[in-house]
């Protein structure tokens, strides 16, 4: 039998900061996320960043967490329950961090009788850091604890025109009536390193703002710049935004190494500084609403923009539990098993 795996980021157990040391330890730690040796990681970690981070954090959690617990969490499992009403098939879900484990997330579909799993990393765009961490940790898994166990993996859905549309969908649906001057599709930014990394035709990402937007270069499958980028065009075309009413930028950056640019941060003070008074703010990095949106920009961005003289801001909200987004995870399922089922006849 087929099932599904739905994977999202995870969030410590509580906003106490000894739980959130302990989330923030086992995520900082991912070779794909502090890609430094490991000696240097340790160094940087937790000789470092879990010293102050993980109070600081913790307030941070403290101001968005509801009273369900963590709304990454809590958003991720109505998520999971709409898909699951659409599709036939064992919908789980697990964490890549944190407590939701991906294990208790196989085992619970194992013990279900699936022989067979489609991970879908909840993440529309490619990175190092999300998708390519938790498709190594299945495989590991899987060899060490269901060696039976077949595994697809699911890519990138960002230029999926059914996802495209809904996306699109939701924002118009949050404009509607709203005199806005700019929208920001502010992504999660990871280190220019990464899309180095990540680069198979080694090294043609100079992340200099062009070759990015080309189109059907192999390296694409694996650029998150490139992905952010033609999510971003692809949405602007749909919606029929005019040039110079919107823009690309990148939030969360940590450490002193260079991160994908424009800053988020930078831009909307730039922004409201250059008399900018309406502002919208997309962030079609995270299909759940968490920390990054309803603290980072809805809270300190917003703060920052009524500064310098922002006089609107408006935080659209991530796809959550949308019942048209839970369409599109089961066009996706559906999807995979006609194809399953094809090739069996065949
Ligand atoms: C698109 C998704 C994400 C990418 C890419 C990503 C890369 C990345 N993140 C960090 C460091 C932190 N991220 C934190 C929170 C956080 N990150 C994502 C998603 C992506 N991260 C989400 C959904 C969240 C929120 C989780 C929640 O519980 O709500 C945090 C923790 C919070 C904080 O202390 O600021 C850190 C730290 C790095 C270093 C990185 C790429 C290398
Ligand atoms: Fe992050
Ligand atoms: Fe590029």
């Amino acid at each position: 039998m087929k099932g599904i795996l739905l994977v999202n980021l995870g969030s410590p157990e509580s906003t106490k900061p000894k739980d959130v040391k302990k989330y923030l330890d086992e995520f900082l730690m991912d070779p794909r996320v502090i890609d430094v040796p490991r000696w240097a990681r340790i160094l940087l970690v937790r000789g470092i960043i879990l010293n102050t981070r993980p109070k600081q954090s913790a307030k941070a959690y403290a101001k968005i967490w509801w009273d369900e617990g963590s709304p990454l969490i809590v958003l991720s499992e109505r998520l999971q329950k709409k898909v699951q009403e659409k599709v036939t098939i064992p919908v789980g879900l697990a964490m890549r961090y944190g407590s939701m484990t991906l294990k208790k997330g196989l085992q619970e579909l194992v013990d279900q009788g699936v022989t067979e799993v489609k991970t879908i990393p909840l993440y529309p765009q490619f990175a190092m850091a999300t998708t390519e961490t938790i498709d190594v940790k299945v495989d590991e898994l899987v060899a060490a604890h269901f060696p039976q166990l077949k595994i697809t993996r699911t890519p990138a859905f960002y230029k999926r025109e059914d996802y495209i549309n809904v996306l699109s969908k939701s924002i118009a649906e949050s404009l509607e009536g709203l005199d806005y001057e700019h929208l920001l599709f502010s992504y999660h930014g990871v280190p220019e390193r990464h899309i180095r990394k990540s680069d198979i035709t080694n090294g043609n990402c100079k992340m200099n703002g062009k070759c990015c937007f080309k189109m059907g270069s192999p390296q694409h499958e694996f650029c998150y710049k490139h992905q952010c980028e033609i999510t971003t065009v692809n949405v602007a075309k749909k919606l029929g935004l005019k040039r110079g009413t919107y823009s690309t930028t990148f939030q969360s950056r940590l450490g002193f190494d260079p991160w994908l640019q424009p800053y988020t941060d930078r831009t909307v003070e730039r922004m409201g500084k250059a008399g900018v008074k309406k502002l919208a703010v997309v962030t079609p990095a995270f299909v759940s609403d968490c920390l990054e949106t309803l603290e980072e920009i809805a809270m300190e961005a917003e703060e920052i923009f009524h500064e310098v003289g922002g006089e609107q801001f408006t935080t659209i909200p991530c796809l959550n539990d949308r019942d048209d987004f839970a369409q599109v995870l089961a066009n996706m399922i559906e999807e995979w098993r006609i194809v399953t089922i094809e090739t069996a006849i065949a």
